[in-house]
């Protein structure tokens, strides 16, 4: 059995990764959708999705199961969303997510979701990571290791600190 898990990972963090390392106990094979792929270079999303994949990648590296990491642009209508996401995937037989509007649209489309618990949602959440980031606190201990490294290697906290002075959508 093949399952998707779909997230911005704006950045990859530890309840991210908690919950791919609980799905990779009930599937064979697992693909991870970057969304939102052109979105980058803003405060809510800093990161390209060629970076995310990297982020991604190298974090999935230890799992002992195939792993394939695709991008998937934002469409303007959501009722052809699910569609466009098997179109850029490989086959699945499962999605898992705990996003409302995600759940809603792959199962309207008759797809078997699957959510999970929240693990410390008060710090493993995109948002705090991205305001440490911003204001130089402690978002190392939030993300993998291979996270940590990537956004050094893209200069990512600078990048984030010099857009969220020009952006006025700031999270
Ligand atoms: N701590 C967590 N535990 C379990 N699942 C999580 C956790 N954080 C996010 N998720 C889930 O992972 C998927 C992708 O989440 P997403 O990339 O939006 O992260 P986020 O932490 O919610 O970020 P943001 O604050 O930027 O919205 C969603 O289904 C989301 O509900
Ligand atoms: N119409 C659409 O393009 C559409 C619909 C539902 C989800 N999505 C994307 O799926 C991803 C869901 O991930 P999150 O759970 O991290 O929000 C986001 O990138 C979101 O933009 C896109």
């Amino acid at each position: 059995m093949r399952g998707f898990y779909i997230g911005r990972f704006q950045p990859y963090h530890d309840g991210h990764h908690q919950m791919v390392t609980e799905i990779a106990d009930e599937v064979d094979e697992l693909v991870v959708g970057i969304g939102s792929a052109g979105d980058s270079h803003t405060t809510r999303n800093p990161f390209t999705a060629g970076e995310r994949v990297m982020m991604v990648t190298k974090a999935l590296n230890p799992l002992d199961i195939p792993t394939y990491v695709v991008p998937i642009e934002d469409l303007e209508r959501n009722a052809v969303w699910v569609g466009h996401v098997q179109s850029m995937t490989p086959q699945f037989d499962v999605a898992y997510s705990n996003n409302p509007l995600v759940v809603r649209l792959f199962h309207e489309s008759g797809v078997e979701v699957r959510q999970s618990p929240m693990f410390q949602r008060d710090v493993l959440e995109g948002t705090e990571i991205r305001q440490r980031l911003v204001s130089d606190g402690d978002w190392e201990s939030l993300v993998p290791d291979a996270v940590v490294e990537t956004i050094h290697e893209v200069d990512g906290v600078e990048r984030i600190k010099q857009v969220s002075e020009t952006d006025s959508n700031a999270d």
